[in-house]
Protein backbone atom coordinates (compact mmCIF):
# COMPACT_ATOMS: atom_id res chain seq x y z
CA UNK A 1 0.00 0.00 0.00
CA UNK A 2 1.50 3.72 -1.16
CA UNK A 3 -0.54 5.99 0.91
CA UNK A 4 -0.28 6.68 4.63
CA UNK A 5 -2.32 4.21 7.02
CA UNK A 6 -4.16 5.81 9.85
CA UNK A 7 -5.47 2.60 12.14
CA UNK A 8 -8.66 2.44 14.27
CA UNK A 9 -8.05 0.21 17.00
CA UNK A 10 -11.54 -0.99 19.02
CA UNK A 11 -11.22 -1.68 22.47
CA UNK A 12 -14.31 -3.13 24.59
CA UNK A 13 -14.84 -1.79 28.11
CA UNK A 14 -12.60 -4.37 29.88
CA UNK A 15 -15.09 -5.90 32.46
CA UNK A 16 -16.89 -7.04 29.76
CA UNK A 17 -14.28 -7.96 27.48
CA UNK A 18 -12.63 -11.44 26.39
CA UNK A 19 -15.49 -13.65 28.13
CA UNK A 20 -14.39 -16.70 26.17
CA UNK A 21 -11.32 -16.47 28.29
CA UNK A 22 -13.08 -17.07 31.40
CA UNK A 23 -11.03 -19.37 33.69
CA UNK A 24 -7.21 -18.43 32.07
CA UNK A 25 -6.64 -16.03 34.50
CA UNK A 26 -8.82 -14.49 37.54
CA UNK A 27 -7.97 -11.03 36.25
CA UNK A 28 -9.72 -10.96 32.58
CA UNK A 29 -9.78 -7.00 32.43
CA UNK A 30 -6.23 -6.75 33.00
CA UNK A 31 -5.25 -9.73 30.38
CA UNK A 32 -7.88 -7.78 27.77
CA UNK A 33 -5.84 -4.51 28.98
CA UNK A 34 -2.59 -6.26 28.21
CA UNK A 35 -3.47 -7.43 25.07
CA UNK A 36 -5.02 -4.21 23.80
CA UNK A 37 -1.11 -2.74 24.91
CA UNK A 38 0.72 -5.09 23.23
CA UNK A 39 -1.50 -5.08 19.70
CA UNK A 40 -0.49 -1.49 19.96
CA UNK A 41 2.73 -1.15 20.95
CA UNK A 42 3.72 -3.60 17.87
CA UNK A 43 1.72 -1.58 15.22
CA UNK A 44 2.71 1.96 16.05
CA UNK A 45 5.87 1.90 14.20
CA UNK A 46 4.20 -0.02 11.05
CA UNK A 47 1.76 2.87 10.74
CA UNK A 48 1.37 7.15 10.39
CA UNK A 49 -1.51 7.14 13.31
CA UNK A 50 -2.81 4.88 15.94
CA UNK A 51 -6.64 6.02 17.28
CA UNK A 52 -8.36 3.36 19.68
CA UNK A 53 -12.12 3.61 20.27
CA UNK A 54 -12.86 2.75 24.06
CA UNK A 55 -15.23 3.83 26.47
CA UNK A 56 -12.97 2.66 29.52
CA UNK A 57 -11.38 5.33 31.15
CA UNK A 58 -8.59 2.82 32.40
CA UNK A 59 -8.03 2.39 29.38
CA UNK A 60 -7.96 5.45 27.58
CA UNK A 61 -5.64 6.37 30.79
CA UNK A 62 -3.12 3.44 29.21
CA UNK A 63 -3.19 4.85 26.17
CA UNK A 64 -2.42 8.65 26.71
CA UNK A 65 0.41 7.79 28.84
CA UNK A 66 2.17 5.99 25.59
CA UNK A 67 1.08 9.08 23.66
CA UNK A 68 -1.69 6.98 22.12
CA UNK A 69 -5.06 8.95 20.89
CA UNK A 70 -8.09 7.73 22.05
CA UNK A 71 -11.97 8.65 21.85
CA UNK A 72 -15.21 6.96 23.08
CA UNK A 73 -17.58 6.14 20.65
CA UNK A 74 -21.05 4.30 20.12
CA UNK A 75 -21.35 1.18 21.64
CA UNK A 76 -20.85 -2.15 19.08
CA UNK A 77 -17.79 -2.97 17.24
CA UNK A 78 -18.86 -1.69 13.98
CA UNK A 79 -20.72 1.34 15.37
CA UNK A 80 -17.36 1.69 17.27
CA UNK A 81 -15.22 1.62 13.91
CA UNK A 82 -17.61 3.63 11.46
CA UNK A 83 -16.83 6.45 14.20
CA UNK A 84 -13.03 6.04 14.71
CA UNK A 85 -12.80 5.90 10.64
CA UNK A 86 -14.55 8.91 10.58
CA UNK A 87 -12.77 10.81 13.03
CA UNK A 88 -9.34 9.64 10.76
CA UNK A 89 -11.22 10.34 7.66
CA UNK A 90 -11.77 13.66 8.62
CA UNK A 91 -8.05 14.27 9.16
CA UNK A 92 -7.05 12.94 5.77
CA UNK A 93 -9.12 12.75 2.84
CA UNK A 94 -6.55 10.64 0.80
CA UNK A 95 -5.16 8.35 3.80
CA UNK A 96 -6.19 4.22 4.16
CA UNK A 97 -7.92 3.72 6.94
CA UNK A 98 -7.68 0.48 8.56
CA UNK A 99 -9.19 -1.61 11.37
CA UNK A 100 -6.68 -3.61 13.73
CA UNK A 101 -8.52 -5.85 16.47
CA UNK A 102 -6.78 -5.51 19.99
CA UNK A 103 -6.73 -8.79 20.81
CA UNK A 104 -3.14 -9.54 19.06
CA UNK A 105 -0.70 -10.38 22.05
CA UNK A 106 1.87 -12.23 19.79
CA UNK A 107 1.40 -9.37 16.54
CA UNK A 108 5.26 -8.57 15.22
CA UNK A 109 5.46 -5.26 13.85
CA UNK A 110 7.49 -6.39 10.31
CA UNK A 111 4.78 -9.08 9.83
CA UNK A 112 1.91 -6.15 10.24
CA UNK A 113 4.26 -4.39 7.74
CA UNK A 114 4.38 -7.43 5.24
CA UNK A 115 0.55 -7.61 4.93
CA UNK A 116 0.24 -3.71 4.39
CA UNK A 117 3.24 -3.63 1.98
CA UNK A 118 1.00 -6.39 0.44
CA UNK A 119 -2.01 -4.72 0.41
CA UNK A 120 -3.27 -3.08 -2.85
CA UNK A 121 -5.81 -1.30 -2.33
CA UNK A 122 -8.99 -2.50 -0.04
CA UNK A 123 -7.92 -5.33 1.54
CA UNK A 124 -8.36 -7.89 4.85
CA UNK A 125 -6.58 -10.31 7.06
CA UNK A 126 -8.74 -13.29 7.48
CA UNK A 127 -8.04 -15.17 11.07
CA UNK A 128 -6.36 -18.43 11.06
CA UNK A 129 -9.44 -20.23 11.09
CA UNK A 130 -10.19 -18.00 8.08
CA UNK A 131 -13.55 -17.15 9.18
CA UNK A 132 -12.81 -13.52 11.01
CA UNK A 133 -11.02 -11.08 10.57
CA UNK A 134 -8.21 -9.14 11.98
CA UNK A 135 -7.15 -6.18 9.94
CA UNK A 136 -9.64 -4.32 7.33
CA UNK A 137 -8.05 -1.80 5.35
CA UNK A 138 -10.50 1.20 2.82
CA UNK A 139 -8.89 1.95 -0.36
CA UNK A 140 -7.16 5.27 -0.57
CA UNK A 141 -9.59 7.66 0.38
CA UNK A 142 -12.57 5.41 0.74
CA UNK A 143 -14.83 3.94 3.58
CA UNK A 144 -13.95 1.36 5.96
CA UNK A 145 -17.35 -0.46 5.92
CA UNK A 146 -16.41 -2.58 8.31
CA UNK A 147 -18.46 -5.89 9.07
CA UNK A 148 -17.35 -7.48 11.41
CA UNK A 149 -18.84 -10.10 13.84
CA UNK A 150 -19.39 -14.16 12.61
CA UNK A 151 -18.14 -15.23 9.49
CA UNK A 152 -16.83 -11.37 8.60
CA UNK A 153 -13.79 -12.54 6.48
CA UNK A 154 -16.27 -13.99 4.01
CA UNK A 155 -18.79 -10.64 4.22
CA UNK A 156 -15.48 -8.79 3.73
CA UNK A 157 -13.97 -10.61 0.82
CA UNK A 158 -16.69 -8.68 -1.08
CA UNK A 159 -14.38 -6.20 -3.15
CA UNK A 160 -11.65 -6.92 -1.39
CA UNK A 161 -8.19 -8.35 -1.46
CA UNK A 162 -7.01 -11.51 1.34
CA UNK A 163 -3.99 -10.82 2.53
CA UNK A 164 -2.72 -14.21 3.09
CA UNK A 165 1.05 -14.59 3.63
CA UNK A 166 3.56 -14.94 6.36
CA UNK A 167 2.45 -12.94 9.16
CA UNK A 168 0.62 -15.61 11.50
CA UNK A 169 1.24 -12.98 14.30
CA UNK A 170 -1.21 -10.92 12.68
CA UNK A 171 -4.19 -13.68 12.27
CA UNK A 172 -4.09 -14.95 15.44
CA UNK A 173 -6.42 -12.84 17.36
CA UNK A 174 -7.10 -14.70 20.97
CA UNK A 175 -10.67 -15.51 21.62
CA UNK A 176 -10.04 -19.09 23.23
CA UNK A 177 -7.61 -20.76 25.78
CA UNK A 178 -6.40 -22.53 22.18
CA UNK A 179 -5.54 -19.14 20.76
CA UNK A 180 -3.87 -18.07 23.36
CA UNK A 181 -1.67 -20.99 23.24
CA UNK A 182 -0.96 -20.98 19.82
CA UNK A 183 0.18 -17.11 20.78
CA UNK A 184 2.34 -17.85 23.32
CA UNK A 185 4.14 -20.26 20.82
CA UNK A 186 4.73 -17.25 18.25
CA UNK A 187 6.14 -15.41 21.48
CA UNK A 188 3.46 -12.88 23.42
CA UNK A 189 4.29 -8.98 24.04
CA UNK A 190 5.76 -8.19 27.46
CA UNK A 191 2.75 -6.92 29.34
CA UNK A 192 0.38 -9.92 28.18
CA UNK A 193 3.37 -12.21 29.86
CA UNK A 194 3.00 -10.24 32.62
CA UNK A 195 -0.36 -10.27 33.13
CA UNK A 196 -0.35 -14.06 32.46
CA UNK A 197 3.24 -14.47 35.06
CA UNK A 198 1.17 -15.40 37.92
CA UNK A 199 -0.60 -18.85 36.36
CA UNK A 200 2.31 -19.19 33.61
N1 LIG B 1 -14.96 -0.01 21.25
C1 LIG B 1 -15.51 -1.22 21.19
N2 LIG B 1 -14.72 -2.29 20.90
C2 LIG B 1 -15.29 -3.52 20.86
C3 LIG B 1 -16.66 -3.73 21.11
N3 LIG B 1 -16.92 -5.06 21.00
C4 LIG B 1 -15.75 -5.66 20.70
N4 LIG B 1 -14.75 -4.74 20.63
C5 LIG B 1 -13.34 -4.97 20.29
O1 LIG B 1 -13.33 -5.66 19.06
C6 LIG B 1 -12.29 -6.61 18.99
C7 LIG B 1 -12.85 -7.99 18.71
O2 LIG B 1 -13.74 -8.34 19.71
P1 LIG B 1 -13.91 -9.81 20.25
O3 LIG B 1 -12.81 -10.69 19.75
O4 LIG B 1 -15.29 -10.26 20.00
O5 LIG B 1 -13.59 -9.56 21.78
P2 LIG B 1 -14.51 -9.61 23.05
O6 LIG B 1 -15.89 -9.10 22.74
O7 LIG B 1 -13.73 -8.91 24.10
O8 LIG B 1 -14.50 -11.17 23.36
P3 LIG B 1 -15.69 -12.15 23.80
O9 LIG B 1 -16.29 -11.61 25.05
O10 LIG B 1 -15.00 -13.46 24.04
O11 LIG B 1 -16.65 -12.19 22.65
C8 LIG B 1 -11.53 -6.48 20.29
O12 LIG B 1 -10.51 -5.56 20.03
C9 LIG B 1 -12.57 -5.86 21.23
O13 LIG B 1 -11.97 -5.12 22.27
C10 LIG B 1 -17.47 -2.58 21.42
O14 LIG B 1 -18.68 -2.65 21.66
N5 LIG B 1 -16.84 -1.36 21.44
C1 LIG C 1 -15.55 -9.82 15.51
C2 LIG C 1 -14.64 -10.64 15.06
O1 LIG C 1 -13.75 -11.21 15.91
P1 LIG C 1 -13.88 -12.46 16.87
O2 LIG C 1 -14.13 -13.65 16.00
O3 LIG C 1 -12.52 -12.40 17.42
O4 LIG C 1 -14.97 -12.16 17.84
C3 LIG C 1 -14.42 -10.90 13.61
O5 LIG C 1 -13.51 -11.70 13.30
O6 LIG C 1 -15.12 -10.31 12.79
Amino acid sequence: MRADVDLVVPVKTLQRAKTRLVGVTDDRPALALAFALDTITAALPAVRRVLAVTEDPAVAAELRAMGVDSAPGPEGLNEALRFGAAMLRQRDRRCVVGALQADLPALRTAELRAALAAAESRAFCPDRQGTGTTLLLSAPGGELEPEFGVGSAEAHSAGAQALIGPWPSLRNDVDTAEDLELATGLGLGPRTREALSPVC
